[in-house]
């Protein structure tokens, strides 16, 4: 059944999944905090910034305050900076209901309290009805109906269901999932790898670099999951190593292009102004490293990323200093456990 939708954030992700619900036949309506781009949207029935040249349909239409688009919705889904997740939420809570269900596509940690963006939804709306998401998903190919793949994680496996029927259409495929900490992270940390990989492209280091960082950076993605609460299988599914690789290797990618810049010697503030949208790892680096130093988990490539977007080294003494390490076992961790 067709259901009523909000979407808060008109950046190239909530665009391509409003286009994608509408198409379906949902009544969508989109907000966003920048008037000037709303206007763009409804005088061009596309949005030229993100995604140019996919025309709007009918059951696509702009909200110009919180209230018009939360008015009536069935389901809330925010799709702002991870940043900006808290003000968000903050704006639409006066227009919330707890028949609502919230979605969150947002990845990233909040820098200044460390905390998941499920988290800070709980804190304000103890029993909100929640639903995280994410997985290896670019708005371009979104946009343009190319076969995707998603995962909706709630602790309320039913609602995790409901929001799997919505969004699923012959071409974009929803799993869902009950490990929202696994899926979270997965989602945010895997962003920091892809600015590292970038960074190696840039540099013009080969694919043996590349598939080095992919696959010691889950393995610290996964310590600090399963230190976190998560299950360490959540990592090897689409929100961890599906969407570390299409990160990783896909030229859409906002993560890898910053980092291409900051390989090629550009100052990371630049490289990131360049991007015009938003690169989430550069916000996930830090707060990565500090939750890290907090629960005592190993994160070495984290913490060069941390290093070099800080400019506190180059990149090139981050590669040395990552190959020089002292020598291990590949599976060390499971060895300690044992
Ligand atoms: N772009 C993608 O392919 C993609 C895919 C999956 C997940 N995501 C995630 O979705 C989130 C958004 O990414 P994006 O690429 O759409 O970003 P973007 O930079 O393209 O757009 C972000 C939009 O959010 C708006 N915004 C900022 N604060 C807001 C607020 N408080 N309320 C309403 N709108 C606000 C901005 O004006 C902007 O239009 C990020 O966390 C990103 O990691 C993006
Ligand atoms: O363009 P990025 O680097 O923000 O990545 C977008 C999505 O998270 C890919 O799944």
């Amino acid at each position: 059944m067709n259901k009523s939708i909000a979407v808060i954030g008109a950046g190239s992700w909530g665009t391509a999944l409003a286009i994608s619900l509408s198409g379906k036949g949902h009544s969508v309506r989109i907000w966003d905090v920048n008037q000037e781009h709303l206007k763009e949207l409804a005088e061009n029935r596309e949005n030229k910034r993100y995604l140019p040249d996919i025309k709007f349909d009918d059951h696509l239409e702009i909200a110009y305050t919180v209230e018009e688009a939360v008015r009536d919705a069935e389901i809330v889904l925010f799709s702002a900076p991870a940043q900006h997740f808290r003000s968000a939420l903050d704006g639409a809570i006066p227009y919330l209901t707890p028949e609502m269900v919230l979605v969150n596509v947002a990845k990233g940690i909040e820098q200044k309290t460390l905390m998941r963006l499920s988290e800070i939804a709980f804190e304000k709306l103890p029993n909100a009805k929640y639903v995280v998401l994410s997985g290896p998903s670019h708005a371009e190919e979104v946009g343009r109906g190319l076969p995707t793949t998603l995962v909706a994680a709630s602790i309320d496996v039913a609602l995790a269901e409901y929001i799997q029927d919505v969004f699923m259409t012959d071409w974009l495929r929803v799993y869902t999932n009950t490990d929202i900490i696994g899926v979270e992270l997965g989602g945010a940390l895997k962003n920091i790898i892809a600015l590292g990989a970038g960074i190696s492209d840039g540099m013009g280091y080969g694919d043996n670099a590349k598939a080095a960082m992919m696959t010691r950076g889950i393995t610290e993605i996964a310590r600090l999951g399963v230190t976190l609460g998560a299950h360490e299988s959540t990592f090897s599914g689409l929100t961890g190593i599906g969407d570390l690789i299409v990160t990783c290797t896909s030229m859409h990618s906002r993560n890898r292009r910053c980092g291409i810049m900051i390989g090629e010697g550009m100052k990371p503030s630049e490289a990131t102004k360049k991007v015009g949208m938003v690169v989430e790892g550069m916000f996930t680096t830090e707060a990565a490293y500090q939750l890290a130093l907090k629960v005592g988990v190993e994160m070495p490539i984290t913490e060069q990323i941390y290093n070099v977007i800080n400019e506190k080294i180059d990149a090139r003494e981050a590669v040395t200093s990552l190959m020089t390490r002292q020598k291990k076992h590949e599976k060390e961790d499971v060895f300690r456990k044992s």
